[in-house]
């Protein structure tokens, strides 16, 4: 029998700080909802996929979360996730992250294809198979297009996303907001503030970091903020190039933002002059962008800290010391 999966963003066994209400239909789903077969991944590639033959399995590695392989057919490959226990939402968001920034045609991200659950429990993703290069490409060429991305994607509904994602594994919430800095203050760093209260009873950090979310305006002076398509998790691990040597990114958390905080992981991303050069010939640096730089990273540091403990924390700590030390508050 043919069930529909996937009718709402989470289910019910998702922590409910996942869960959105449903869009309408029209507006945010850009891919058919699977049907359930023996085997979903099979059944599509052998029909909307247009393969008339699977020739090769073989697993890919360097996934942390999921388990992936590359399916050979007559109709070229397909690169396919699979994640034994967590329903379609991940891999829902996964798809219509790649599916926002491919549609912007400025820098390569494999083109999304299918998502559903697995009858076994569990869910997947069918996506583009990118070969990728040897290289880990062109600097000024992944500064120049992931610019011309964020000048390409903009958003008319505000800061935020059509559904939650994750950042790591930690949930990202991405409920719209008209306002830039209410929602970086709470939607960012005050949810990852309150997860280290609730995980570590860590209430130094809570208090100091919510003062400071409530004080981060004036950074924001003289700065037109509008919201731009952000890959959202940009460090190395998500940073390829395919076999010409174009940049290539995977694994986004999408949303629309300042796109200033898609700097937020440079400190695991190895961004050189020329990158940062070629960004701004085409997205201008703002006033203040020196004064904001921590900010943006304190997200991803507090992140770190609740996902692998304590020896994040000082990182985190001192951007929070430091800003409140200057803003004098
Ligand atoms: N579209 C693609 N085509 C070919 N290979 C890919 C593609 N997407 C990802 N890969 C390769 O597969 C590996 C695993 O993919 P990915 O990082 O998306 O897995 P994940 O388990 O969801 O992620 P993570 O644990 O890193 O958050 C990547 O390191 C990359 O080498």
């Amino acid at each position: 029998m043919a069930v529909h999966v996937g009718l709402s963003y989470f289910p019910s066994s998702s922590p409910s700080l996942l869960h959105r209400p449903p869009l309408s239909s029209a507006k945010r789903r850009p891919f058919a909802v699977a049907a359930m077969g023996d085997d979903p991944i099979k059944e599509w590639i052998l029909s909307e996929g247009k393969a008339t033959q699977i020739t090769k399995i073989s697993p890919v590695g360097g996934g942390c979360i999921n388990q992936a392989n590359r399916y050979d057919t007559d109709a070229g490959s397909f690169f396919v996730k699979r994640n034994r226990s967590i329903g379609p939402s991940m891999f829902e968001a996964e798809a219509l992250g790649l599916s926002a920034m491919y549609e912007m045609q400025t820098i390569r991200v494999p083109k999304p294809f299918k998502f559903g659950s697995l009858p076994s429990g569990g869910s997947y993703i069918i996506m583009e198979f990118i070969e990728f290069g040897s290289s880990r490409g062109n600097q000024f060429e992944l500064g120049r297009k992931l610019a011309e991305m964020h000048k390409a994607g903009k958003s008319d509904k505000g800061f935020g996303f059509d559904v939650n994602n994750t950042i790591g594994s930690t949930p990202q919430i991405n409920t719209w907001s008209s306002d830039w800095v209410q929602f970086y203050a709470e939607e960012r760093l005050g949810f990852q503030l309150r997860l280290a209260l609730d995980r570590y009873g860590d209430r130094t950090i809570y208090e100091k970091g919510q003062r400071l979310a409530k004080s981060i305006g004036p950074l924001f002076d003289n700065v037109t903020i509008e919201p731009c398509l952000l890959h959202g998790d940009l460090w190395s691990g998500n940073i390829s190039s395919d076999k010409n040597g174009e940049p290539v990114i995977l694994d986004p958390a999408c949303y629309y933002g300042h796109n200033e905080a898609e700097f937020g992981m440079s400190w695991c991303a190895g961004f050189g002059g020329s990158f940062y050069d070629a960004y701004f010939q085409v997205m201008p640096k703002q006033p203040g962008f020196e004064k904001r730089r921590d900010l943006y990273l304190l997200y991803h540091y507090l992140n770190h800290y609740n996902l692998f403990g304590s020896g994040y924390r000082s990182s985190a700590m001192s951007i929070i010391d430091d800003y409140l030390q200057i803003l004098q508050t």
